[in-house]
């Protein structure tokens, strides 16, 4: 049982019409305005808003299907490499429209970061696969790869694992490592958002739990989207939760409030495990 597992009954439930978590306190990172996106003529988002809070941890939950990926694929336009997809509406990251003519999508996917379900480190030495973007970048001064692969290392929280073994096969690692590389590897670029999309699914219940104190440790410096099925995990590392239902966002509230006082009955069902 999760810590906000007990949800209240339908009389305290508030107004089914209250759908935006009071976040008039916290700066806006991302605000998605009526967004719709297709696949083919096939509606996978269907009128999405939402403004998502600058260094602040917000999860997307929902059945399988119901459109997370897509929604947090779209923060760095990785939508473009499926031919059929489209869309309609906005997306703005620091008030600038991702989609506009003139942006340079490289240097969007460099500021809006993104880790997979499974790890995929590339087949080099620890130290190359963080040094890469830095390299694509054209920084080959070594000095400041080593000091930079440090810090991205020690925040990624796996400096102690792997300070001996700097130029071994990133593939020697375990899994959990190889996800920790992963990360280590998009935030030594500095960027300013991290996509997390299922990042602990592949992961056994140990190399999980150092994700998600990872999660909480880099919150601090980068606002962090993340996609799971796992509600007690969105309950535990985030600040803020959008539950999605069939392209919709249904609800979106502090994770605590919709974790124990969902407004719309379809949240309580989902997180009380009724269906999904
Ligand atoms: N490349 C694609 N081409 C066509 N349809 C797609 C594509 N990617 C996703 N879809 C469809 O879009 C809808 C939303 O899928 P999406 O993967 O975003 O959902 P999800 O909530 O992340 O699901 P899951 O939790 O199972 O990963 C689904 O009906 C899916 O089949």
């Amino acid at each position: 049982m999760n810590k906000f597992s007990d949800t209240s009954s339908s009389s305290s439930r508030r107004p089914l019409h209250r759908q935006m978590p009071d976040i008039t306190q916290e700066k806006v990172c991302i605000q998605v305005q009526d967004f719709s996106l297709f696949y083919g003529k096939v509606p996978a988002l269907q009128q999405v808003n939402l403004d998502i809070p600058c260094q602040r941890v917000t999860a997307f939950i929902g059945p399988s299907g119901c459109g997370k990926s897509s929604l947090i694929r779209t923060f760095n336009r990785m939508n473009d490499l499926v031919e059929n997809a489209s869309h309609q509406g906005r997306i703005l990251i620091d008030g600038e429209d991702i989609h506009a003519r003139g942006v340079d999508v490289p240097d969007l996917r460099r500021r809006v970061g993104m880790v997979f379900q499974k790890p995929n480190p590339f087949p080099k030495s620890i130290y190359e696969n963080v040094a890469y973007g830095l390299r694509v970048q054209g920084i080959n001064n070594k000095r400041l790869l080593d000091e930079t692969i440090e810090w991205a290392l020690r925040s990624a929280a796996l400096w102690d694992e792997t300070r001996d073994r700097l130029h071994e096969s990133a593939l020697e690692l375990s899994g959990g490592q190889q996800q920790r590389l992963v990360i280590a590897r998009t935030i030594a670029v500095k960027p300013e958002i991290l996509l997390l999309d299922e990042p602990a699914s592949s992961l056994d219940p140990i190399s999980t739990l150092k994700i998600e104190e990872l999660i909480h440790e880099l919150k601090n410096r980068f606002t962090i989207v993340i996609v799971t099925h796992n509600m007690q995990q969105a309950a535990r590392v985030s600040d803020y939760t959008a539950f999605m239902y069939m392209g919709e966002v249904v609800e979106f509230d502090n994770t605590e409030r919709l974790f124990t006082n969902p407004a719309h009955k379809q949240t309580e069902d989902y997180i009380t495990g009724r269906y999904g």
